[in-house]
């Protein structure tokens, strides 16, 4: 099998083939310390001062890292990682469906101190908060996927390592021993280069694979062609890619089938986590082919442009699956109310990708630290003020939609 098809991904590229702070909890919680309390390491706030007048040089909150990070980055890498498929629709509908639903707390629960731990196919999380896989990290920080996954482990939450990543996944792990990792796979029509990918995955000690299935071919992003972007900087490569004295394109191909899905299933013990199902039939026939759960997903808008917010199909997808396997999303989770709001609505954790992105580009492993601090603490903040002891306590009938 092969990716004959010319489509969008026609814009070639050699790795695209055609087919020290008190952290947020300290400020909810002054009088609560225990082990889960954390203190960031003391190191200077940053190397360079920041440049856009609204970037602040101690960026507090995601659209202040988001911020911070524009003003460092090289405005096509900024464009690269915060852009989207066509007009963007979907980009802002992501974040824009959070807005409209509204969190019902209950009240006098005498509930405690809420725990934000979670159990899933590859491990458990101190919370429900996953980093999500993204491509390129060296483009936001030298250390790249290294620090992001220091920083993960530091939370005690889950990294979803890309594939395309600018580390390879076994030095991922080597630079964050008590990282939980997963690993993201594009499945490669070169079954047997597909299975080198998952070997090293399995040898990396990843936990889970996150297969990705939105992707038969790459979104059409403008920001993407406006800058002429085709290739990595001199340096940079997709490093789990290597294959003897080169490295290997990614392929997005749409003879990718279910076929391959049952083909991995055989090739490895890994749970297999589906990345990028939308539509409840598609959840429906995932349960017939062996996986552990699925991650609805619409790659953060970068795919086909108008499909829904990720948090609106969440509902459907859920009672589709009818509890077989756990349900993950991803797409415009940015405060810890949105969080809350995706596991009422069924969701066993979520996962969130520019953010991480955004604090790594603004203050490297620290940044990563910090928004993931910001997280968590958002989390248990929400919890209680809506009553609820654990992410256990939460159900739909605490959330409403606004008409806003
Ligand atoms: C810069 C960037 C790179 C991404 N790279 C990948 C990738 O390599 N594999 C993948 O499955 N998804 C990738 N995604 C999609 C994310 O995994 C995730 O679905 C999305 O970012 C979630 O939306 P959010 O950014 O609003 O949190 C990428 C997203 C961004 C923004
Ligand atoms: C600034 C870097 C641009 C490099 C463009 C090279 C294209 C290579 C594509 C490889 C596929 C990476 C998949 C990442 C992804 O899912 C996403 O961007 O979204």
């Amino acid at each position: 099998m092969d990716a004959g098809t010319p489509h969008a991904a026609d814009e070639r590229s050699p790795h695209m083939a055609d087919a020290g702070t008190p952290h947020a909890a300290d400020e909810h919680f002054p009088h609560v310390t225990d082990a889960r309390t954390r203190t960031a390491p003391a190191t200077p706030a940053t190397s360079a001062a920041p440049t856009a007048p609204d970037a602040p040089a101690e960026p507090r909150t995601p659209r202040e890292f988001e911020a911070t990070a524009r003003a460092r980055l090289a405005p096509e890498h900024y464009d690269y990682f915060a852009g989207g498929a066509g007009d963007e629709v979907t980009v802002r509908a992501n974040e824009a469906a959070f807005g409209r639903l509204s969190l019902l707390p209950r009240v006098l629960r005498g509930a405690g101190r809420p725990r934000t731990d979670v159990t899933l196919p590859g491990g458990r999380a101190a919370m429900p908060v996953l980093v999500a896989p993204t491509a390129f990290h060296r483009l936001a920080d030298p250390e790249g996927e290294r620090a992001t996954a220091r920083a993960a482990a530091a939370a005690g939450t889950i990294m979803i390592v890309s594939m395309a990543s600018t580390v390879a996944v076994g030095d991922v792990a080597a630079a964050a021993p008590g990282a939980t990792l997963w690993f993201q796979l594009y499945v490669q029509p070169d079954m047997a280069f597909t299975e080198t990918l998952v070997r090293r995955a399995e040898a990396a000690g990843c936990r889970a694979l996150v297969v990705t299935v939105d992707s038969p071919a790459r979104g059409l992003r403008d920001r993407e062609r406006h800058h002429g972007l085709q290739d990595l900087p001199e340096g940079m490569a997709c490093e789990n890619l290597r294959d003897g004295g080169r490295v290997r394109p990614i392929v997005m191909s749409p003879e990718i089938s279910w076929e391959h899905i049952g083909l991995l299933r055989e090739m490895t013990r890994l749970p297999i986590v589906l990345k990028g199902v939308t539509h409840p039939a598609d959840a429906r026939l995932a349960l017939g082919h062996g996986v552990s759960g699925l991650l609805v997903s619409n790659h953060g808008g970068r795919q086909l442009d108008t499909v829904p917010a990720a948090v609106d199909l969440l509902p459907e997808i859920v009672a589709a699956v009818g509890g077989a396997v756990p349900v993950l999303m991803d797409g415009g989770v940015r405060r810890g109310t949105d969080v809350l709001k995706a596991l009422a609505l069924g969701a066993r954790a979520v996962a969130v990708g520019r953010p991480v992105i955004w604090g790594l580009a603004a203050d490297g492993e620290r940044g990563v630290t910090r928004v993931l601090d910001l997280l968590r603490a958002e989390v248990e903040h929400a919890l209680t003020l809506c009553g609820c002891a654990s992410v256990h306590d939460l159900d739909p009938d605490m959330v409403r939609r606004s008409c806003r």
